[in-house]
């Protein structure tokens, strides 16, 4: 059983400790969390051992109620690996503390690739980060994350000669009110390319990408607009069976009328996900188009929980447990990534448990 403790329990931190706890192989060994607010409440009910992120702040728990579990060391040395999902920026700061306990340590896709050995995505590059020495990864960025799970098999099928994706961004979490913009349409970065393009590269190196950003006022879901130049011909039909047949690439059904965001959460949420979650990427079937080489497509990302599966097998690849496939397939199978079914007969499985990936099995 690994151990696994997580810092920073916010937006992806309280669902990647749910993902660990679900997995047949992994225990939460704990989380380390700054504030005894509502989140931490309910980390201490779920069972979690809860530690104080930062020292000064633990009188604030007692007096809160919630039981402590230790500090941020106590955390790191009860762990075998530690996901750290703190604010972009404070995962770079923390390396040393895990390097000091000799604690692998996974970040997230806030962090530079260049404060880490390695960036990771399970579809890209699970082998090569197995293989490697590399103790300190980054699950690379939800948009990135999202581009990389079409590109490699794109890849792998057609050959890609050249990519660009404009990324539309959504402003901040549902949860996040102090975020923007409330009524206006940025370029971010108004500079090109977007950080996505390059931090592809860092588990794509060959592939050519450019990548825009733009953010815009919502918070369900980041929507992408790709157009790919593949190095071979293949017809929409052909590409929609590449896409589909990932365990990690939803391609929405036309038949399913979801007209973007709003429908796809309420999809989820029909379907019992927890949190309405949708770790997949949801490629519109019917945007599929191609004019001889040239490929197009929107798919929308949820940026809340489309790393979490991608934490989970990175956790995996670090401790050289199984391979790429072996782990894909347990950490769909734990969660339920790949229940929603695209053939005619439509069924979707809110067992979690009992919903295997196709594509893997
Ligand atoms: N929310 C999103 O859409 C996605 C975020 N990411 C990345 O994941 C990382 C975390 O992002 P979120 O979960 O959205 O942030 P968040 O703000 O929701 O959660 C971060 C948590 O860390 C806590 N924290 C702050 N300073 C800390 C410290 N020194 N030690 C321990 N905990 C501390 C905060 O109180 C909060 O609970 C960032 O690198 C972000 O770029 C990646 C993919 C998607
Ligand atoms: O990883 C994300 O987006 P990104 O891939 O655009 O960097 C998350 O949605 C976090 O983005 P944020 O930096 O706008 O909070």
């Amino acid at each position: 059983m690994l151990r696994v403790g997580v810092n920073g329990y916010g937006t992806i931190g309280k669902r990647v400790a749910d993902a660990l706890a679900a997995q047949p192989d992994m225990e939460v060994a704990g989380v380390a969390k700054t504030t005894p607010n509502f989140e931490a409440a309910a980390a201490h009910r779920r069972g979690y051992a809860v530690h104080a992120a930062l020292d000064e702040r633990r009188p604030a728990f007692d007096e809160a109620g919630i039981p402590v579990a230790g500090d941020l060391d106590d955390l790191v040395r009860a762990s075998d690996v530690v996901v750290d999902c703190t604010p972009a920026g404070v995962g770079a700061q923390n390396r040393e503390r895990y390097e000091t306990h000799d604690t692998p340590a996974l970040y997230q896709g806030g962090e530079d690739a260049d404060a880490v050995d390695a960036s990771f995505n399970a579809r890209a590059n699970y082998d090569e980060i197995a293989a490697s020495d590399a103790e300190h990864v980054r699950v690379v960025s939800c948009n990135t994350t999202g581009l990389s799970r079409v590109l490699a098999p794109l890849e792998e099928a057609y050959g890609v000669e050249k990519t660009r994706a404009t990324l539309v961004r959504r402003g901040g979490d549902p949860g996040q009110s102090d975020r923007g913009p409330i009524n206006d349409i940025l370029p971010d970065p108004v500079t090109v390319p977007s950080h996505h393009g390059p931090d592809v590269n860092t588990v794509l190196p060959d592939l050519a990408v450019d990548t825009m950003g733009v953010t815009v006022p919502a918070t369900l879901m980041h929507l992408h607009a790709v157009n790919v130049t593949l190095e071979t011909e293949a017809d929409a039909d052909a590409v929609s069976e590449t896409l589909a047949s990932e365990s990690r690439v939803f391609v929405v059904p036309e038949r399913a009328r979801v007209a973007g965001p709003a429908h796809l959460k309420e999809y989820a949420k029909d379907a019992g996900r927890p949190r309405g979650d949708l770790w997949e990427n949801c490629v519109w079937g019917a945007s599929i188009a191609v004019e001889g080489r040239d490929l197009y497509f929107f798919q929308a990302i949820h940026q809340e929980s489309d790393v979490v599966p991608e934490n989970v097998d990175a956790i995996r690849a670090l401790a050289g447990d199984a391979d790429a496939a072996e782990s894909v397939v347990k950490t769909n199978r734990a969660l339920g990534v790949g229940s929603f079914e695209t053939t005619r007969s439509e069924t979707v499985t809110t067992d979690g448990r009992g919903a295997a990936a196709s594509a893997d099995d």
